[in-house]
């Protein structure tokens, strides 16, 4: 029996257009046929912001059928709401997250999860309490490639002993038309928006590796370089970790001045070779692996992306709520707490802050 999950969509911005349409694709394109996703909500500040956005992206068959609501709390409230998915600035999901769980709806939050570890381990405090549903939309983590990439390194061993990681993930964001990019005040920064990727990448080699069972760095070494248009944000910052229970050194690079290097964004050397990513850091279709040895050659594994790809995290909240789950065991909650706790200390030692206003915690 195929399982439905209905969807309330908080917000209209880029992120929600690409989020609705990945829903409403057929899942059988990506070979799913246990889950499906049905839009029945969008909430914006203004009622016809919702609307326009409902008309614009929904087929015949939806027309009509999607309700839109003039805030987010009317949304929270909608009985056939069965997840929530927010796709506000970074500066608002701890707001947003908070009120929604405490309304009794599982939570699906856009990346960075919160500006802070603190807002981030108060949410998944309130998401037990409420015995709801709560994860991180790290979209990339759920990616098939992935699950090979793991593999190949962890499991295949087919580069031998990992001793470094590389990668980045830096494009421009433009001060005018993204301007969250450039402000204090919307958690801007290149480290939140596009860092979240560098550091995926650092996990999936390093955090995750059979050795390291799930410790933290030994070392982390980070810097950034402020923005000239606004130097409360880093246009730059660049985090070193080092990993002594797998002996592995990572360089995590991100930059909203420029663009990751295409052909490389994350290489992982080992004693035996190499293996490759090529653009796109948070949407990748392709994990190469190089061998080192005389005549071995290379091996390119290819997963090309029927849509945007977003629908493999949806399709990992239907199942999780499915089958009962309050957490996703690929990317639980403390994972993001602990990607917020990394972020912090990056911040720290390069004397970054948010306003009061949006780094506040409630007391609980
Ligand atoms: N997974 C991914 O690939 C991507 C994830 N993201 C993440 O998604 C989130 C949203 O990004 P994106 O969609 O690009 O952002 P946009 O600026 O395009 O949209 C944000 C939306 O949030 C709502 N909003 C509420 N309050 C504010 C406010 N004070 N200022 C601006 N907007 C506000 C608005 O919707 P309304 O007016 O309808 O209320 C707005 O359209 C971010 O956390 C970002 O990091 C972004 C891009 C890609
Ligand atoms: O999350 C995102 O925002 C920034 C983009 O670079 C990235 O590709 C996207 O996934």
């Amino acid at each position: 029996m195929v399982f439905s999950l209905r969807w309330g969509i908080v917000a209209t911005g880029g992120i929600a257009e690409l989020f609705f349409k990945d829903l409403i694709a057929d899942p059988a394109l990506r070979g799913v046929t246990d889950v499906n996703h049905i839009p029945v909500a969008v909430a914006s500040r203004s009622l016809e912001k919702a609307q326009a956005f409902i008309d614009a992206h929904s087929p015949a068959e939806l027309q009509g059928k999607v309700k839109p609501y003039d805030t987010y709390d009317a949304l929270y409230k909608d009985p056939d709401v069965d997840c929530v998915y927010i796709a506000t600035p970074v500066s608002l999901h701890y707001e947003n997250t908070l009120e929604a769980l405490r309304a009794g709806k599982n939570v699906l939050c856009e990346k960075p999860f919160t500006v802070n570890a603190a807002q981030a381990k108060h949410l998944h405090a309130v998401a037990k309490e409420q015995n709801v549903f709560l994860m991180e939309a790290v979209w990339t983590r759920f990616f098939p490639l992935v699950e090979q990439f793991k593999k190949v390194l962890h499991v295949d061993n087919a580069i031998g002993r990992i001793h470094r990681v590389y990668c980045d993930h830096s494009h421009p964001f433009d001060p005018v038309k993204d301007t969250r990019a450039y402000q204090a005040s919307t958690g801007g920064g290149a480290l939140l928006d596009l860092g979240v990727y560098a550091i995926l990448w650092t996990l999936l080699t390093c955090y995750h590796h059979p050795d390291n069972q799930l410790s933290p760095p030994d070392v982390i070494q980070a810097v950034s370089l402020r923005s000239p248009i606004n130097p409360e944000v880093d246009e730059s910052t660049s985090v070193i970790t080092v990993w002594e229970k797998a002996k592995i050194m990572c360089i995590g690079t991100s930059s909203m001045m420029t663009y990751s290097p295409g052909e490389c964004v994350v290489r992982v050397q080992g004693t035996k070779g190499q293996v490759i990513i090529p653009i796109h850091g948070s949407r990748p279709e392709k994990v190469i692996v190089l061998y080192d040895a005389p005549g071995m050659g290379s091996r390119t594994y290819e997963y090309p992306i029927p849509g945007q790809g977003l629908f493999w995290e949806a399709d990992a909240v239907a199942r999780d709520l499915r089958d009962g789950k309050k957490f996703d065991d690929n990317y639980p909650v403390e994972e993001s707490i602990f990607v917020m706790e990394l972020m912090d200390e990056v911040r720290r030692q390069n004397n970054l802050k948010f306003p009061d206003e949006i780094e506040f915690v409630e007391k609980y």
